[in-house]
């Protein structure tokens, strides 16, 4: 008898171990019994005899694979993980598995083929005629047979039909279509708006073509009369779910590279074929893709795979486009519009080595690549790296270790590093290079800070921002306007008694959102109606809070009447690629003025834009977390590197109630390294990171005594915590409640632990949780090296 250990898709941290009389390789599907229900777990470490004499040792029931589906140096991976986000290896396994992977053991199974293959007789013979059967009755019926096996395999061959639960992108689609009956009508002889319309359709000059084509410009009544008139027919359609692609040229772009790209690419092939971590440090328009390409090409020419990370694959179509034309086929784009099932495919062709590149968001960072090279993290300093829910993972993190366990090289760029590389280079840790200029003589844009202060308080824009505007409007360039808060305003009061409108489930106040008179949890999502009247006093006058970008757009239809305006956030962008929409009419110029939140703050290369303006950039200052003036300098940096991007020179105006603040100051030079000084040396006083590591225990119950209580115990406990440690090893704050009280009706109470080792804080973090009995009624959840304590 053979013991293993089984790797289970739930969080607890503890190991589970079963016995089979089979040699299983590691890394392959199992199935076994756990409280008594069947769950798929991921076979792992063999033992040749019982990890414990006296415990009775369940079976695994059925072996799913042949082949491991998660390789050595995943597996060691996902161990890694394990240990360093206080996950279980369990969970960090199936996050690298594509969900169509994960068998549902509750979904019920039908015979379909007509024929019987000899192989499968077995199988048919336990249905009755047509009759659908859960694949666990099957199991019951087939004892001691490989029944997953045998019905993974008959669904993929057709035989069995598997009913499983489809994520709607899975489903089929159905688009409308318009269908041209007669092309003789003279739209003259038609009433204003259907003969516009129906130019609009013949101008199409294809007989059949999806509705959503013309809606933009047309209204749905329009075509129903249309139809009614028999001029055309709209149907339904059932349409493949396309393959993720934006629309190329297809043309290879081709720039001579400068001196400062040559060398950089140097400098990084010098360490090809081995593990190192390089930082490249490129100012906003210094072509670092450049820098990337033709390094990847090396590794593919030899045979080896890369795996490119960006921070979200729809905010950055210019980079996949690039990538397109230049890869094609060999490219895989692993994005979250793919289907179960096409996630499945390519994370086939990748594991078979079809596709030698893969570029993704954070999750691609696990993909099968056999023979990995290079990972290249783009935008290194970004927060969407950082999965928010188990496995808490930082994807940049992640990928610097998968390089150092397949001796890959790895790559992080970025304009506006974090702090963390920036101070790992600066020990010798990461090698750096830079791009200190724009390629062509293209300078950066001059920046000019206005104070709100004194003259505009109260005031959205101020006289400068508005003539900029009116001159670049003037010479018909492009405005790019940044204010980092959706909706109308960050909260409605009542003028009379004060009442403020909050989240009933997080007690905190609702932002206000004027295009679909709601109020809004930005925390929770929860909304409902905005109160016509105080649901106090029932006065009807209101005060209104910060501006978020539906107010900044009210305002500027105001002051530009003439100007087309296009608003991007993510309540516009609900609506179905709008996104590719705004990209398309930004390069077309059928847009002067794009305003948006932080979702136009990335990679956007448009050479018409001329002016970039950062309505507030107090927002991210404002908030409590020794984060804020990073993420003010990263935020302003990047979107005032957006202006001035092609020949024509650019301008860039920050708007400020705080115009002496470093990350302002620093942000307007765009002098990255000046700001990592100054922050640099906060962090180090206060013993943040990078200097320390950071944990943070959340605890969180729906009862506040009861919280409240274990809180206070917990606090004389964790006195005693500090005296076992070396002085200036560890520090602790709290635990205190979270600057976020309450949330999804929760109350949420928090311990943050410094640490200026990993070990440390591992050591503080198993004592509060062994040795500290907190009831099991609280709910806790530990997130390693946090990037936010709110
Ligand atoms: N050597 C070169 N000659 C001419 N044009 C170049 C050269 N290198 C890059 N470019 C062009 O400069 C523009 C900016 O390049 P790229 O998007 O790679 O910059 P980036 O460093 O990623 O900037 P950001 O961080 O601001 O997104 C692109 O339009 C690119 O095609
Ligand atoms: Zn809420």
């Amino acid at each position: 008898m053979f013991y293993y250990e089984i790797y289970l898709p739930i969080n607890i941290l503890k190991e589970f171990y079963y016995c089979s009389p089979l040699e299983i390789p590691e890394g392959v599907r199992v199935l076994v019994s756990f409280n008594r229900k069947d769950m798929i777990g991921i076979c792992g470490t063999r033992f040749e005899s019982a990890p414990e004499k006296d415990i009775r040792y369940k079976q695994i029931i059925e072996v799913l694979d042949q082949q491991p589906l998660i390789d050595s140096q995943l597996m060691s991976l996902a161990k890694w993980m394990g240990e360093y986000y206080y996950c279980s290896t369990g969970t960090a396994c199936f996050a690298m598995l594509p969900a169509w992977l994960i068998p549902d053991i509750q979904a019920e199974v039908r015979w379909v083929a007509d024929d019987i293959p000899e192989k499968y007789k077995e199988l048919a013979n336990a249905f009755s005629e047509g009759q659908a059967q859960k694949v666990s009755e099957l199991r019951k019926k087939l004892k001691g047979k490989p029944v997953l096996q045998w019905v993974e395999k008959a669904t993929e061959e057709g035989y069995l039909e598997l009913n499983r639960k489809l994520s709607p992108k899975d489903k089929p689609k159905t688009v409308n279509y318009i269908h041209i009956i007669d092309k003789t009508v003279d739209p003259n002889s038609l009433p204003s708006k259907q003969k516009e319309a129906l130019q609009l359709i013949y101008a199409k000059s294809k007989e059949e073509f999806p509705l959503a084509e013309i809606s933009r410009d047309v209204s749905y009544s329009v075509v129903h009369a249309l139809e009614r008139k028999g001029i055309i027919s709209i149907f339904p359609r059932k349409i493949e779910r396309e393959f993720f692609r934006f629309e190329t040229s297809g043309l290879k772009k081709v720039v001579t590279l400068n001196e400062e790209q040559e060398r950089a690419i140097q400098e990084i092939l010098q360490h090809k074929g081995h593990f190192q971590v390089h930082l490249l440090y490129g100012i906003t328009g210094s072509g670092k893709t450049e820098v990337y390409i033709p390094i990847i090409r090396s590794y593919i020419q030899e045979g080896k795979g890369v795996i490119f990370l960006i921070p979200e694959i729809a905010l950055t179509p210019q980079m996949v486009e690039r990538f397109q034309a230049e890869f094609g086929d060999i490219l895989a784009i692993s994005h979250s519009q793919l289907s179960d099932r096409q996630r499945l495919e390519q994370w086939q062709r990748i594991a078979k080595g079809e596709c030698r590149l893969v570029i993704g968001a954070r999750s691609a960072i696990f993909s099968p690549m056999p023979n990995l090279g290079l990972i290249i993290v783009d935008e290194e300093h970004e927060q969407s790296y950082k999965q928010e829910n188990n496995p808490r993972y930082n994807g940049r993190d992640v990928a610097v270790m998968r390089g150092k366990i397949s001796d890959a090289q790895v790559i992080l760029g970025s304009a506006t590093p974090s702090l963390e590389s920036w101070y790992n280079q600066k020990k010798g840790k990461y090698l750096l290079h830079c791009l200190n200029s724009r390629p062509l003589d293209i300078k950066l844009p001059q920046v000019q800070i206005v104070s709100l202060c004194e003259d505009y308080s109260q005031q959205m824009f101020s006289d400068e921002l508005i003539s900029a505007i009116s001159f670049r409007l003037e010479r018909k360039e492009q405005v790019i306007l940044f204010q980092n808060r959706r909706g109308f305003s960050s909260y409605m009061q009542c003028l009379k008694c004060g009442e403020l409108i909050k989240c009933p489930n997080c007690d905190i106040s609702m932002y206000y959102h004027r295009d679909r008179e709601e109020m809004q949890c930005h925390y929770c999502g929860n909304t409902y109606p905005s109160p016509r009247k105080c649901p106090q006093c029932g006065s009807y006058s209101f005060v209104y809070g910060s501006p978020g970008t539906q107010k900044v757009e009210q305002t500027l239809r105001i002051l530009f009447p003439q100007a087309r305006i296009l608003r991007l956030d993510s309540d516009s962008a609900r609506q179905q690629d709008i996104y590719k929409i705004m990209f398309r009419r930004m390069k077309d110029k059928e847009v002067d003025i794009l305003l948006g939140t932080q979702m136009i703050s990335k990679g956007l290369d448009f050479p018409e834009v001329t002016l970039v303006g950062i309505v507030n950039a107090d927002i991210s200052l404002n908030i409590p977390d020794f984060r804020a003036a990073e993420r003010t300098f990263q935020l302003c940096t990047q979107v005032a590197g957006r202006s001035g991007r092609a020949d024509k020179e650019g301008e860039v105006i920050i708007q400020t109630y705080n115009p002496r603040h470093y990350a302002i100051i620093y942000a307007s030079k765009q002098d990255f390294p000046g700001f990592a000084e100054e922050e640099l040396s906060h962090r180090r006083h206060l013993y943040y990171p990078p200097y320390y590591r950071l944990a943070r225990i959340l605890f969180q119950s729906a009862d506040n005594n009861l919280l409240q209580e274990e809180m206070d115990e917990l606090s004389q406990k964790v006195k005693n915590l500090l005296n076992t440690f070396p002085q200036g090893e560890i520090f602790l704050l709290g635990p205190v409640p979270a600057p976020f009280t309450k949330m999804k009706n929760l109350y949420r109470w928090h311990l943050i632990i410094k640490g200026r080792t990993t070990q440390s804080i591992k050591k503080a973090i198993n004592t509060v949780l062994n040795e500290y009995k907190i009831s099991s009624t609280i709910h806790y959840t530990i997130d390693i090296d946090p990037t936010t304590l709110m």
